[in-house]
């Protein structure tokens, strides 16, 4: 292998843990990113009759294709490369605030929305542990350490996460040793704990994927 990877390819480089130039998005992008957030609830809540669903699906339809020409690999997406846009530019994530960050404490507001909805008023189990992946994987890969993968994430739920409202989430750097970095977090609804979470993250070795 090279190095180089074709346009959409999703193939990796042997030497992705090294730092790179983050890619710029344009004006807008943000916003953009947001609109389709908004689609995500709106098609979640969404009843519609059989002709919107038709005109829906053109118009979606239409969206993706405009965008298609411009599709690059994964090295230049700016999708979940923008650290500094609540949510890293990522339709896929709950948008995590960032209130305040240094290098062993990470402390957030986050809200889970429709698109979350796992049923009655709370989110959905799997996005809670894609909330805190994400943000402990920020704090574990803080301070110009070398790229650490999630090795477990443990999660529990201590009460309902309701969607549709601002909840904190905490994160602590525990501990290092060696290669491993154990961080802790925890979201809360007001003075109520939803849940609490461990995870280990075990730095890569030069050129492991
Ligand atoms: C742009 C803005 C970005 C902003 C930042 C965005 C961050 C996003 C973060 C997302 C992070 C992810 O989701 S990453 C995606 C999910 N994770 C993965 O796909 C990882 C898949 N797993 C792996 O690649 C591997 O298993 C590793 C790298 C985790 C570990 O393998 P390894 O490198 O061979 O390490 P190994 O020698 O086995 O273990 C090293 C030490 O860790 C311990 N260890 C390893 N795994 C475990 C385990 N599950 N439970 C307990 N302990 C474990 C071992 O006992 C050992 O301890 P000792 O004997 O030394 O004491």
């Amino acid at each position: 292998m090279d190095g180089t990877v074709s346009a959409r390819s999703g193939g990796r480089r042997p030497n992705w843990w090294k730092p790179r130039e983050r890619p710029v998005p344009p004006a807008g992008y943000p916003e953009m990113i947001e609109a389709m957030r908004l689609l995500q609830d709106r098609i979640t809540a969404a009843v519609p009759d059989a002709a919107m669903v038709a005109e829906v699906t053109r118009g979606l339809t239409a969206i993706a294709d405009r965008l298609e020409p411009t599709a690059r690999d994964e090295w230049s997406q700016l999708a979940g490369s923008l650290r500094e846009v609540p949510g890293r530019g990522s339709a896929l994530l709950p948008v995590v605030e960032i209130l305040s960050e240094n290098e062993t404490t990470l402390r957030g507001r986050v809200r889970f929305s429709r698109f979350h909805l796992g049923g009655n008023g709370a989110a959905h189990g799997g996005t809670i542990p894609l909330m805190f992946d994400d943000i402990l994987g920020r704090l574990a890969n803080s301070g110009g350490r070398p790229v650490a993968r999630t090795a477990y994430l443990h999660v529990n739920y201590r009460s309902i996460t309701p969607i549709d409202r601002d909840l904190r989430v905490e994160i602590r750097f525990d501990r290092e040793e060696g290669r491993k970095r154990l961080l802790r977090g925890e979201l809360r609804d007001g003075d109520v704990l939803c849940a609490d979470c461990e995870g280990l993250f075990v730095e890569l070795r030069p050129g492991q994927p």
